[in-house]
């Protein structure tokens, strides 16, 4: 019987997962491998997915956590689209407020009932958002650093917007998190892609997989670096004796657009988000332009990108932060979605 490897994408909100996602994607197109992907997002509407390829089968996942309000769901997904598309392998993306500790346990509980292997986590590393959290901790520090602590493979992205002496300060700091996984230094996440290389993984024997499971990702989880205990379970209560509460001060506002607005007014909005919003993102009409844009904002930096997207999608805008006052930002949308706004 076949046993179907599994990829797990992770990494923090915005660090360049579903652009990895992407060249995972055409990697194994070019070589006429079959993926089938899993996506999860915190939001009510799936935006990465307009970007990934559409011939490629997708479940979605959305308006919660795999690592917690949805996790129950995940093996449910992963049946479902084995027994549905029979991939040759899957590929999961994460949201990037996921405990991976926490999405560790959910796949490999479902190995008890289904024959997958996880074979690679790999964690995007946003460069210059680590260093510049380094300098002041937190809760959102302490989860990328657990993002860095499981990861099997490292990739330290948007090395074009740091300094030299700053990409050797932050490629120390993942190195004292994790000494053991290969790290890539890379913009965009252009890197060569061996750690998805299916012929170079470890062959699995029918018979010992679900104990290969669990040995190779407690070998990597429970490594010098890791200060969690796994044997205690996973539930967030036992984080929050800890006094860590995994990413319960994440939250997220679904907006949909009312109808077409102006793309000055627009941009200003997204430029002047507060500092608690950390990531934005949607699909919008403007009314001063012929097409639809899907925007993109990721730590105060904005790009908008024409489309057409695929199938009836509304106009949307997704925010993710922490504790940010969601009326207030309702206001400001309902301001601009006045047709007579000047
Ligand atoms: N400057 C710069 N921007 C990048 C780089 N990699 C990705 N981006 C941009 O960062 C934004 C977020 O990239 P995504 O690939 O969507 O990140 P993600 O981790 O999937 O985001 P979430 O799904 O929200 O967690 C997009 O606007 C990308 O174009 C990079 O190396 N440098």
């Amino acid at each position: 019987m076949t046993v179907t490897p599994i990829h797990l994408l992770s990494g923090f909100l915005g660090s360049g997962k579903t652009t990895l996602l992407n060249h995972v994607v055409d990697y194994y197109k070019a070589q006429d491998i079959k993926a089938a992907i899993i996506m999860n997002e915190l939001g009510d509407v799936n935006l990465d997915g307009q970007f990934v390829d559409q011939a490629v089968p997708m479940a979605e996942m959305l308006s919660g956590c795999i690592c917690c309000t949805i996790r129950g769901d995940l093996s449910i997904e992963l049946k479902e689209l084995i027994e549905e598309h029979r991939p040759d392998v899957v590929i999961i993306e994460s949201t990037g407020a996921a405990n991976p500790m926490e999405i560790i346990d959910a796949i490999t509980e479902a190995t008890l009932f289904m024959r997958i292997d996880l074979r690679t986590i790999a964690t995007v590393v946003d460069g210059p958002e680590l260093l510049a959290r380094s300098k002041r901790g937190g809760r959102t520090f302490k989860l990328m650093q657990d993002q860095i602590r499981c990861a099997t493979d490292l990739i330290v992205n948007k090395a074009d917007k740091l300094a030299p002496e700053e990409l050797v300060e932050v490629q120390q700091l993942v190195r004292e998190l994790n000494a053991y996984a290969p790290l890539t230094v890379t913009v965009r996440c252009m890197t060569q892609l061996d750690m998805f290389d299916l012929k170079a993984a470890p062959k699995t024997k029918p018979d010992a997989n679900e104990k290969r499971q669990h040995d190779s990702v407690s070998e990597h989880v429970c490594g010098a670096n890791c200060n969690h205990d796994h044997g205690h379970g996973h539930d967030h209560d036992h984080d929050q004796a800890d006094g860590y509460v995994s990413h319960a001060h994440v939250m997220t506002l679904t907006h949909y657009i009312a109808g077409p607005v102006n793309s000055h007014a627009f941009e200003a909005l997204i430029k002047n988000l507060p500092q608690e919003v950390y990531r934005a993102k949607g699909i919008v009409t403007f009314t001063d332009t012929n097409s639809r844009f899907l925007f993109q904002y990721a730590y105060r930096e904005v790009e908008f990108i024409r489309i057409t997207p695929q199938g009836n999608v509304s106009d949307v805008a997704v925010f993710i932060g922490e504790h940010f006052a969601k009326d207030v930002l309702e206001k400001e949308l309902a301001k601009i979605e006045d047709p007579y706004w000047e």
